[in-house]
């Protein structure tokens, strides 16, 4: 249990929730958000005068005692508009031609609004009343449960926010941060009491170094070095450095994770409760509790990227592993700190930091880099392998398997480019990447498992996408940077259709079919969605959207949709969307490829009355997979988007003639 008394008691609270309600639909992290409406003492003896019958609280008893003493979760994050939000700000997007993206755009930019927050005097007043920590000014929260500030998250708010131009929205997250990293030594996991114990990964610097880009802010830059500063002394600290010795005696420091907490998380403190049960030692529970919140501080909370065996979270093993994107986020501190003190005038901090980030990329290269792969890995230290703190390097340690991490040092090639081609073959690494498996239909998997954790296959998440995306897009050769504008059309029509679908924007996504939303882990799917936005409208910006749809060329004539799904009714409706253009021959699918379908032809569905019986015919892109014909979800997933474009399309025209 937490010793911070608020939260102690929040905890009990937490697990009589979970004993009165029942799991269905229980989220453990709303109970730690509740604000009180009373001093402590007051809430925790009424609490403990509630009637029990069998050390569980009546469920009405419990909701009056929640109503008298709470406020609800996320009421002292005040909605405030951001002051530099205009519905169409100028030079938006400039490149988006295409009125239905547009238009969609538009509504993602607008979602700020409604993300924008600024934690209520009633923190400043009372903090031993909330969870929530007070900081000084506009935040922009990810969404749905996520009703704090996070940190790697923020890095790309930000990048929307630039798109959006709300540089003044943008610098004070920033301030934000800084204000953190002020008061605690590091930037915390959110703005949260229970996230004090562990970071996530160091993306601050990060930020600045965008707004800076665009802005030119020299103040901004000199105001938020000296928490850069202590931020790089936190990630090189004792807890998080480690001492490896290379095959030819060279020692190395490398960074890891580790969070300073032996205990559930008080967020999920009924999940690790009940994981821990099946392990039997308070030692081993304690150390259970480690791992998991320092897998927390990694970003990637859960996977079996940690795990030793993957079906099994208990066997989380975080604290020993030197994480590949870790050790790149700590590169790019050091390489802008150096920039950013040459910036300021200080060329001996510049130069020191520019040998520091040279140690870390010797230490990569030299155990991180597998060169028989073509990949950045992960390495797993021995822990009986460790002389006066130093560790063995040994080859077999490397993890080998396939995890987007492995190839988030491209990344490296849109912000200091020299730094990564100077040493690496940026060919062997792009073909190890299109052999890796990983790139999917409609975005970058987090991992090949599925394990059922939300930070592995088939989930995609947005940040993931922009860094190989933004990495491919900048690297040397034309067919990486096609690559990485294939990903970024394919993420972003997967989220459009996901918008259309379910009017949200959401956390993670599959990327395996188009427009649904990603699952597994330990809390619902979340709507919002702070990084997904940032990363739909950033992409936007990169690579445009032109008039004449980028969708058409491939998917021309699509085409089906299920009546009913059933596998022995295959009963499909075909429509065909662009009806001028009469199909050749060769466009026509042979036709025992969907020999099983019946096609119904439904004349009054399709779009426009230029249709005429002749023009059937549809065009088969890509390779069918027998799953494909079977489930005809190629057909669908394309459809949906086509049909939604279409649709949109018609109403534009509509509008118009009316004007
Ligand atoms: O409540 C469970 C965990 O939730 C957070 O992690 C997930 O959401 C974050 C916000 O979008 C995101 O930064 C993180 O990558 C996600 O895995 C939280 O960060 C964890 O500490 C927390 O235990």
């Amino acid at each position: 249990m937490a010793t911070d008394p608020l939260l102690s008691f929040l905890q009990r609270v937490q697990s009589n929730a979970l004993r009165s309600m029942g799991p269905t639909n229980f989220d453990p992290k709303l109970y730690v958000d509740l604000p009180l409406k009373t001093d402590l003492p007051a809430a925790i003896s009424a609490f403990n005068s509630l009637p029990r019958q069998s050390g569980t609280i009546p469920i009405s008893e419990f909701n009056t005692f929640l109503t008298q003493f709470f406020e609800e979760a996320g009421s002292d994050l005040v909605y405030a508009k951001p002051v530099d939000f205009k519905p169409e700000p100028e030079g938006f997007l400039v490149e988006v031609e295409n009125e239905v993206v547009r238009r969609w755009a538009l509504e993602v930019h607008a979602i700020w609004k409604t993300l924008s927050r600024r934690v209520s005097d009633a923190v400043k007043i009372r903090p031993e009343r909330h969870t929530l920590l007070y900081l000084p000014g506009t935040v922009i929260v990810p969404g749905s449960r996520f009703r704090e500030v996070y940190y790697w998250d923020s890095y790309w708010v930000i990048r929307g926010l630039l798109a959006s131009k709300m540089y003044d929205t943008a610098k004070a997250i920033v301030f934000n941060l800084v204000s953190l990293i002020e008061s605690y030594g590091h930037v915390l996991n959110g703005a949260r009491t229970y996230y004090i114990n562990r970071s996530q990964p160091p993306l601050l610097s990060s930020m600045v170094m965008e707004i800076y880009t665009r802005t030119g802010d020299v103040e901004l830059v000199k105001r938020v070095l000296p928490a850069l500063l202590k931020e790089h002394s936190f990630w090189v600290s004792d807890i998080h450095q480690v001492t490896i010795q290379d095959q030819r005696g060279r020692k190395h420091c490398l960074s890891r994770y580790q969070a300073r907490w032996y205990q559930p998380r008080p967020e999920s403190a009924t999940i690790d409760e009940e994981l821990s049960l099946k392990l039997s030692t308070p030692s081993e529970k304690d150390s259970f509790y480690h791992e998991i919140a320092s897998t927390a501080e990694s970003g990637w909370d859960f996977s079996s990227r940690w795990m030793r065996n993957s079906s099994d979270l208990t066997t989380t093993a975080t604290t020993l592993i030197i994480p590949v994107d870790l050790n790149t986020f700590i590169f790019k501190l050091e390489r802008d700190i150096s920039t950013f003190t040459k910036i300021i005038g200080d060329n001996s901090t510049s130069q020191k930091f520019i040998e520091v980030s040279k140690s870390r990329k010797a230490a990569i290269r030299s155990l991180l880099w597998n060169p028989n792969l073509g990949q950045w890995v992960d390495y797993w230290l021995d822990e009986h392998d460790a002389h006066q703190g130093v560790y063995s390097w040994n080859p077999g340690s490397q993890n080998c398997k396939n995890f987007a991490s492995n190839f988030v040092p491209l990344w490296l090639l849109a912000h200091y480019k020299d730094q990564l081609t100077e040493e690496f073959d940026e060919e062997l690494i792009i073909n190890s990447l299109k052999k890796s498996g990983l790139i999917c239909e409609y975005g970058i998997a987090t991992s090949l498992s599925n394990t059922g954790q939300q930070w592995d296959f088939p989930n995609g998440w947005a940040p993931l996408q922009h860094m190989i995306i933004e990495g491919l897009a900048s690297a040397h050769s034309k067919e990486a940077r096609q690559l990485a504008e294939s990903i970024a059309i394919n993420w972003i029509k997967t989220n459009f259709v996901a918008y259309k679908k379910t009017g949200a924007i959401h956390e993670k996504c599959n990327v395996e079919s188009c427009g649904e939303y990603g699952g597994g882990g330990e809390y619902k799917p979340q709507t919002g969605f702070g990084w997904t936005n940032g990363v739909i409208l950033a992409l936007l910006e990169e690579f445009g959207w032109p008039h004449k749809d980028r969708y058409r060329s491939k998917d021309r004539y699509i085409a089906i949709n299920y009546q009913n799904s059933s596998v022995q009714k295959r009963t499909a409706i075909i429509y065909r969307l662009v009806p001028k253009e009469p199909a050749t021959d060769a466009t026509v699918p042979p036709s025992n490829q969907l020999s099983s379908f019946k096609y119904l032809i439904p004349f009054f569905l399709l779009p426009t009355s230029s249709m005429s019986p002749k023009h059937h015919s549809f065009r088969i892109f890509g390779n069918i997979t027998r799953e494909e014909r079977v489930t005809g979800k190629k057909y669908v997933d394309i459809l949906i988007f086509a049909f939604e474009l279409e649709k949109e399309k018609k109403r534009n025209n509509k509008n118009n003639r009316r004007n």
